[in-house]
């Protein structure tokens, strides 16, 4: 699977987004260790707060569903420059990828930003910092 395949699969996420508030659409599809993929949508609510973005919506479907280690993430939505990534996704991106995890945000004009889970998270906090107060 390759980034421009991933990012058509975010981009086809996009469509079930739920925004009756923000009408702000986001796409999201994230590939896992073993080559499945899981797409996800923002889905809003009239509270709000209780919101849940496009990527968290895929990695908690993945999640649930059993799988815990993930490759790669393509996210998408109608902005200038890519798409930016909140700092809640952030952490929940950290927890189970790879610093090293390729991120790819991209916007409907055909705009794909790559980076990576550590620079969109330098210093996360994570697991091992849990185990450090065990020593
Ligand atoms: O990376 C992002 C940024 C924003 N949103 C959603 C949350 C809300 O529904 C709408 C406006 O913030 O966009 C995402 O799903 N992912
Ligand atoms: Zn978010």
């Amino acid at each position: 699977m390759d980034k421009k395949e991933l990012v058509n699969l975010a981009k086809e996420a996009r469509s079930n987004a739920y925004v009756p508030y923000s009408k702000f659409k986001v796409g999201a599809a994230l590939i896992t260790k073993d080559g499945k993929v899981f797409k996800g949508a923002n889905v809003e609510n009239a509270s709000y707060g209780l919101t849940n973005c496009a990527e968290r919506t895929a990695i908690f479907k993945a999640v649930s569903e059993g799988e815990r280690e993930f490759d790669a993430i393509a996210i998408i939505a109608d902005t200038e420059g890519p798409v930016s990534p909140c700092g809640a996704c952030r952490q929940v991106i950290a927890e189970f990828f790879k610093p090293s995890s390729k991120v790819y945000l991209a916007n409907l004009n055909g705009e794909v930003f790559e980076t990576t889970v550590e620079r969109l998270l330098p210093g996360a906090f994570t697991q091992e910092d849990l185990n450090e107060s065990e020593k």
